[in-house]
């Protein structure tokens, strides 16, 4: 794996912004615009992306890798080529590992494993509970402290409910920048068992739901500690229009709250449960058309800031049982830009600059990173996303990098593909193949 010494990318559109090109020269942004073909050296090796849109590599701040624990599921490195290949440069690696990521330790320990892969930055969210069972802080100033850096801390996959221990976690991570990135879902209105989103259609079905108020309740509730405690509250994969509307309401009173939205919240309704198929069994769930369009105008507006992808891969044991008994969650790293591509782009709703705020710089912003969303600008790393608006394809599962196949776009034609990722002017993935695979 070595690296272009020098790369000139020709006449792609830069990040919605109009036709240029960019140098890059040893893993570096040398120069950007109509006349960054003049400083090339000598034996530059030249891109010609007429027709390709070029982006700020992508920054997912919702990920999960599986590793240490589910290493069948997926490992740092499966995860690791999934996310190059479908355009990010760096990911969150979230916290519900076994070990629970919970500590300096295991924090460094992904850390380093996201190195040896070397296909993206991968940063460990730190859990907010000791063994994420909801009842002590974890050693949030530890990790902070390590080599792994850690600002982003969560339970995923767990509410922190505890509204004392909210409060604590949000007061330490104040102290140095970082941010709690809450699963809101209250677990005593959200039932043990349930399984979809609480109405007509959980009703029809038979299968117990969650209800919107379960989400809404406790994102109201976290914005009001983030005033309180000055500190910063982000609610991930929100996905009802009432959150929506609490969050907008925050965000008008200067509130230091963000919000994300996965791809498939943006696409997928309930009625894909009417086939009962688990492939479509995640959490939060899927919700009616009403609420899918109340978040896409709220990505589109601004009030939800950035589109993660809460990939969750999944082995076929724990995903193919009756739909009340299978695993929650769907994979989304190679497929994230596509379908934000598809519904958003697309249709009107959103520029390829609103796509590279809302990937790219606003997440690295969120997350803290300091050397990626930084844009296609003079001196900044050379992580770069080449993405061919018009291809359309057919998403299969069997081509995945990921080591699970739970893929809810398998058989659908998506708008819009990744043709090219690079990390720090290394070639991580082009046209679907990780660079191990390429040549
Ligand atoms: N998103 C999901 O449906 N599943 C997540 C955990 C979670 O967030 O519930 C997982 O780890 O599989
Ligand atoms: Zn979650
Ligand atoms: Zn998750």
């Amino acid at each position: 794996m070595s690296r272009t010494p020098a790369l000139l990318v020709r006449g792609a559109d830069l990040a919605g912004g109009g036709a240029g090109d960019v140098l890059v020269v040893d893993g570096t942004i040398r120069a950007v615009g109509t006349d960054a073909a003049a400083d090339a050296p000598a034996g530059v090796q030249r891109l010609d992306a007429d027709g390709l849109v070029l982006l700020p590599g992508l920054v997912d701040l919702h990920t999960h890798l599986r590793e240490p624990g589910r290493e069948d599921a997926e490992t740092i490195e499966t995860g690791s080529q999934a996310a190059a290949v479908g355009g990010f440069t760096a990911v969150l690696a979230m916290a519900n590992t076994t070990p629970v990521t919970d500590s300096a330790e295991v924090a460094e320990t992904v850390l380093d494993l996201g190195r040896r892969a070397g296909y993206v930055d991968v940063h460990p969210v730190g859990a907010v509970t000791k063994g994420l069972a909801g009842q002590e802080l974890a050693e949030l100033g530890l990790m902070a402290r390590s080599r792994a850096r850690v600002r982003v801390f969560s339970d995923d996959g767990r509410c922190v409910d505890d509204a004392r221990l909210m409060r604590r976690a949000l007061e330490y991570v104040k102290g140095f920048g970082g941010v709690v990135s809450q699963h809101a879902q209250d677990p005593r209105l959200a039932d043990g068992t349930a399984c979809c989103h609480e109405g007509e259609l959980s009703g029809r079905l038979g299968l117990p739901g969650w209800p919107a108020v379960a989400e809404e309740t406790v994102v109201a509730r976290d914005v009001m500690l983030a005033r309180h405690t000055g500190s910063r509250v982000h609610v991930a994969h929100v996905s009802t229009a009432g959150s929506v509307e609490v969050l907008r309401w925050a965000k008008a009173q200067g509130i230091a709250v963000t919000a994300e939205v996965t791809p498939h919240h943006l696409m997928l309704t309930e009625d894909e449960l009417a086939g009962y198929d688990p492939t479509f069994k995640v959490n939060p769930p899927l919700r009616p058309a009403e609420d899918t369009r109340a978040l896409r105008e709220a990505l589109a507006d601004g009030t939800i800031d950035a589109v993660a992808t809460d990939h969750a891969p999944h082995v076929r044991q724990d995903k193919e049982h009756a739909f009340a008994d299978a695993a929650f969650g769907m994979l989304g790293l190679e497929t994230a830009l596509p379908v934000v591509s598809t519904v958003m782009v697309a249709e009107g709703l959103m520029t390829w600059a609103d796509v590279a705020r809302t990937m790219s710089a606003t997440p690295a912003r969120i997350a803290g990173l300091t050397d990626q969303g930084r844009g296609l600008t003079t001196g900044a790393p050379a992580n770069l996303t080449l993405v061919d608006p018009t291809r359309s394809h057919t998403v299969d599962r069997a081509l995945s990098r990921s080591l699970s196949r739970n893929n809810p776009w398998h058989g659908r034609r998506l708008t819009g593909a990744v043709h090219l990722t690079m990390l720090r002017g290394q070639v991580t993935a082009r046209e679907g193949l990780v660079w191990g695979a390429t040549s």
